[in-house]
C-alpha cells in the first residue's frame, strides 16, 4: 500500500506481562508482592514504523530490564499505584523523545498463612498462600507531552476476577414480556458474578525527577488526600463484598449501582467508578422425569452452572461536579 493512501495515526509499544516477585525485608518480617507489569510507550517513534528506523526505539527488552531495576530500587515497589507512577515517571524523564508511558499492574494475591503460636492464631512473617484468582489492578498514564517539566498522571485502579456467589437474596421480575420472552420471573435465584471494578482518580501533577539517573520520585498528593493509600482499594473491596452479600438484589443493574454509589461516597479522591459484571447463570435442574420438584424457587437445590452465555452488565457512576 502506498503512503499516498495511508498514514500512521497511532503508535504505542512496550513490554507486556513482565512477571516480577519482590521480597521486601524488614528484619525477619517479609512482605512479598507479585505483579504482571505492562509498560507501553508513546512519543517520537513514528519513523521506526514508517522508515524502519530503529534508532528511536528503546528496546522492549530494555523496558523489561528497567521494570526489574525499579522493582529492586524503588521504595514504592510494594504499592502498585506508586510503583506504576514511579516506573512511568522514570521512563518519560529518562528518554527525551518519549512523551507518555502507560503502565498496567496486576497484583496477585499472596496472603499470610495463619499459624498457631502460643495459643493464638497469627499471620506468619514470611509464609504465604495464593488467596484466589482475584487481582488488584492499576492503570497509570504518565504524560510529559506538555514538556518534561510538566508531568501529569491519570490513575485508574480496581479489582479483576473476584468471583462471588449468593444462594438467595436475589430476584428478577417485571422485565419486558413479549413474543421473545421465555425467562420466568423469579423472586429467589442464585446470583454469581466475577467482579471487574475500576475507579478513577482526578489527574495529578508529578514533580520532575531532578537527579542524573531520573530516579527521583515524590509521591504526589491526590485531591482526596488518600489516593495512594491501599485504603481506597480496601474500602472498595469491602463495599463490593458487603453490598453484594447484603443487598436484596432486584437485578445485577440495581446492585451494581448501589456498590458504585457507595464507593464514590466513601472515597473523596475517586471521580468515577465502573463495574463490569457478568451474570453467571445457574439453572435449577428440571427433575420432572423422577417426579421431584426442583424448579420452584423454594425447592431448587440442584443447579446446572452455565459456562456460556452469561449476561454482561456494565455501568459507570461519576461524581457530580459543582
Ligand atoms: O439481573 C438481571 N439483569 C438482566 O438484565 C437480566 N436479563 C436476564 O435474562 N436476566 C437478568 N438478570
Amino acid at each position: 500500500m502506498s503512503s499516498e493512501q495511508s498514514f500512521l495515526s497511532h503508535a504505542r509499544y512496550g513490554k507486556d506481562k513482565v512477571r516480577v516477585l519482590r521480597v521486601v525485608r524488614d528484619g525477619s518480617h517479609h512482605t512479598v508482592v507479585e505483579y504482571y507489569v505492562t509498560a507501553l510507550l508513546e512519543g517520537e517513534v513514528d519513523t521506526s514504523y514508517t522508515e524502519a528506523d530503529n534508532s528511536v526505539i528503546v528496546a522492549t527488552d530494555s523496558i523489561k530490564n528497567i521494570t526489574y531495576y525499579l522493582a529492586k530500587v524503588s521504595p514504592h515497589v510494594a504499592n502498585p499505584e506508586r510503583f506504576a507512577l514511579h516506573l512511568g515517571t522514570h521512563l518519560v524523564a529518562k528518554y527525551a523523545h518519549i512523551h507518555k508511558a502507560f503502565i498496567t499492574i496486576q497484583q496477585l494475591r499472596w496472603s499470610r498463612i495463619p499459624v498457631d503460636a502460643s495459643g493464638q492464631t497469627t499471620p506468619h512473617a514470611h509464609s504465604f498462600y495464593r488467596d484466589g484468582d482475584e487481582k488488584r489492578v492499576t492503570q497509570v498514564e504518565v504524560d510529559a507531552s506538555g514538556g518534561k517539566g510538566d508531568i501529569t498522571a491519570k490513575v485508574t485502579s480496581g479489582i479483576a476476577d473476584l468471583l462471588v456467589l449468593k444462594s438467595t437474596g436475589s430476584a428478577f421480575t417485571n422485565f419486558i414480556r413479549d413474543e421473545y420472552t421465555t425467562l420466568v420471573e423469579v423472586d429467589d435465584r442464585i446470583f454469581s458474578t466475577s467482579v471487574d471494578l475500576s475507579y478513577s482518580f482526578a489527574p495529578i501533577s508529578i514533580k520532575t525527577p531532578s537527579n542524573e539517573d531520573k530516579l527521583d520520585f515524590d509521591v504526589p498528593q491526590g485531591s482526596g488526600g488518600d489516593v495512594w493509600d491501599t485504603e481506597v482499594f480496601d474500602r472498595a473491596r469491602k463495599v463490593t463484598l458487603e453490598v453484594f452479600a447484603q443487598d436484596e438484589s432486584a437485578s445485577v443493574q440495581a446492585t451494581l449501582y448501589k456498590m458504585a454509589q457507595k464507593i464514590v461516597a466513601e472515597n473523596a479522591g475517586v471521580n468515577s467508578v465502573t463495574y463490569t459484571l457478568p451474570n453467571k447463570h445457574y439453572i435449577p435442574v428440571n427433575m420432572d422425569y423422577i417426579k421431584i420438584d426442583n424448579t420452584t424457587p423454594a425447592k431448587a437445590e440442584v443447579f446446572m452452572p452455565i459456562e456460556t452465555p452469561s449476561g454482561l452488565i456494565s455501568a459507570t457512576i461519576s461524581r457530580k461536579t459543582g
